[in-house]
């Protein structure tokens, strides 16, 4: 009975309330209106002690909408900790169709705490505007965040708790997200408007650290520069450098470069760019590419001798003036060149700009890896520290990188043939690459697929030492036969010489004794 008075109280209440706001938009005086409504909302905020913040999902200005980063950052930050408080959420499938995020759904509201201090999040949306007939999909409405929090909070909250949230927000994102592979489109595959510099698929190489085979002392030396470096934002503004670091990768083909890039890229959780050096076009080009990379990355210039001869280029050039003199005169030749003239012109020095001139700075948290086979062929200047900082070599497979491959492919840590394995490892070279290859086991069938597996390393590698044996036999005996034509070739020469010298030293005596003869100069005296 009191309830139902209750109801009845309230209902003919919210009536008044709303007989008066009907009145009052009728019948007050428009020009009015806006001073009552500012006093109002004085009167409600003296009364109403909290304060809002919304933060909208798109912001615009005059030339495109574009979702904010804000918002976005807030809905991963509330994805992970209102998941469990919030009754109805919305699921979204990131990571390759592999899991499921959940967030807060429109017109959901959570609590969430910060040193002790409570505050609300609602997320809402506001209604679309009115439907037109339009070629484009109906506009859905506009989504916002609302923060609420009591007002003696204001310092707390906007000093120090907004910047938590976007910091962990993107945090998780970059977990969240899937990883890609970038590769350069050559430049004729930039269409317009929706013009792309780079291509991507998703990255997904099995490489790690623990399945890199390498001394472990130097495996870990290259983990913690890597994690310290992650670690290094104020470090590096503070010493007014920009936030990069490069790795120069050397060592014989198949010795684990490029499962290197892949592990540090596992590591760190950042996405490669893989340049291909010969399909930019020149140095502006290049320039193009690096800006449009993101942060959180490594751009890889795989085997960086080959890419381009960087060093032989004004050889290059003086060849080319010869070439289309040449081929002035004949029109077939001239036109098969100019088919040919897409190569590349990056030059060295645009290379150099491009790893640590100006432009480099943009973007940040960086790795830059080059790799080479032959060390020995590159300029000094590129591969200098603070270019390259940290040059790592991979080298042969050794007795300590053969147990990891071990442990990896047959799931052993010790046995009876390791003894004669480490013995032909220090005797000969292998590279990861062969030793990996002989312990992937052949058949299926093998009782002991581990034993068979070492034995067969066994043999390969007594092969390879009988084969490097005779190469270094060969080698000698080339070199033995080398020295010995030299020999006689110098010995002819010497010969040679010492004949000419005698004729010479003949008609130098001959043409003395003629001008002794005829008086020019005087007669040696008799020896007594
Ligand atoms: N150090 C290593 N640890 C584990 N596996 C390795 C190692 N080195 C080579 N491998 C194996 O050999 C294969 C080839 O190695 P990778 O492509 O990394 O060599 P690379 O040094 O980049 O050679 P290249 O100079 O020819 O590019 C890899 O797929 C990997 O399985
Ligand atoms: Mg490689």
């Amino acid at each position: 009975m009191v309830m139902a008075e209750m109801f009845a109280e309230l209902g003919s209440l919210a009536a008044g309330a709303m007989f008066l706001w009907a009145m009052f938009r009728q019948y007050f005086p428009y020009q009015l209106r806006p001073y009552i409504e500012k006093y109002s909302h004085n009167l409600v905020s003296f009364v109403y002690p909290y304060i809002q913040i919304t933060v909208q999902e798109f912001t615009e200005n005059s030339f495109r909408r574009k979702r904010s980063e804000a918002y976005a950052a807030i809905e991963n930050y509330l994805s992970a900790n209102s998941s469990t408080r919030a009754k109805r959420l919305k699921a979204d499938i990131v990571k390759d169709s592999q899991s499921v995020v959940l967030s807060m759904d429109d017109h959901e509201e959570v609590t969430d705490e910060f040193k002790g201090v409570k505050l609300w999040w609602a997320s809402n949306k506001n209604p679309p505007p009115m439907q037109t007939i339009s070629f484009y999909p109906a506009a859905d409405g506009k989504r916002y965040y609302k923060l609420t929090f009591h007002k003696q909070y204001r310092d707390l909250i906007v000093g120090s708790y907004l910047n938590h949230v976007i910091k962990e927000g993107k945090a998780i994102a970059v977990r969240n997200r899937q990883r890609k592979l970038y590769t350069n489109n050559p430049s004729q595959n930039w269409y317009g408007y929706k013009k792309s510099v780079w291509s991507h698929v998703t990255f997904e190489h099995p490489a790690t650290f623990e399945t890199l085979a390498m001394e472990s002392k130097k495996k870990e030396e290259i983990v913690n520069d890597l994690t310290i470096f992650r670690t290094r934002k104020e470090y590096y503004s503070k010493i007014g450098k920009a936030w990069k670091r490069g790795y120069l990768l050397h060592g014989p083909p198949g010795t684990g470069k490029s499962s290197m890039i892949a592990a540090m890229a596992n590591l760190l959780n950042y996405d490669i760019y893989d340049l291909e050096l010969t399909s930019v076009k020149d140095n502006t080009e290049l320039r193009k590419l690096l800006i449009e990379t993101t942060s959180k990355s490594i751009l890889v210039i795989e085997d960086i001798d080959c890419s381009l001869d960087l060093t032989g280029q004004r050889k290059k050039k003086k060849e080319k003036e010869e070439e289309d003199e040449e081929s002035k005169d004949n029109p077939i030749l001239k036109k098969g060149k100019e088919g040919e003239s897409k190569e590349s012109k990056v030059t060295l020095s645009g290379l150099l700009n491009f790893i640590d001139g100006l432009w480099s700075a943009c973007g940040e948290e960086r790795l830059i890896v080059f790799t080479t086979n032959h060390v020995e062929k590159l300029d000094p200047a590129l591969i200098r520290r603070g270019r390259m900082d940290k040059h790592i070599e991979l080298s042969y497979c050794c007795f300590e990188a053969f147990k990891v491959l071990a442990k990896n492919y047959l799931d052993l840590d010790s046995h009876h043939l390791f003894a004669s394995i480490r013995r032909l490892l220090e005797e000969t070279n292998m590279t990861p690459a062969d030793v990996a290859e002989n312990l992937m086991p052949k058949s299926i069938s093998t009782d002991d697929p581990g034993t068979a597996c070492l034995e067969n390393l066994i043999q390969a590698l007594e092969t390879a030492k009988e084969e490097a044996r005779v190469k270094a036999e060969k080698e000698e005996e080339e070199e033995r036969l080398k020295a010995e034509k030299e020999g006689k070739e110098k010995e002819a020469t010497a010969g040679e010489v010492k004949e000419k010298e005698t004729s010479g030293e003949e008609v130098k005596e001959n043409g003395v004794s003629a001008l002794r003869e005829n008086g020019v100069i005087p007669k040696e005296p008799p020896s007594t």
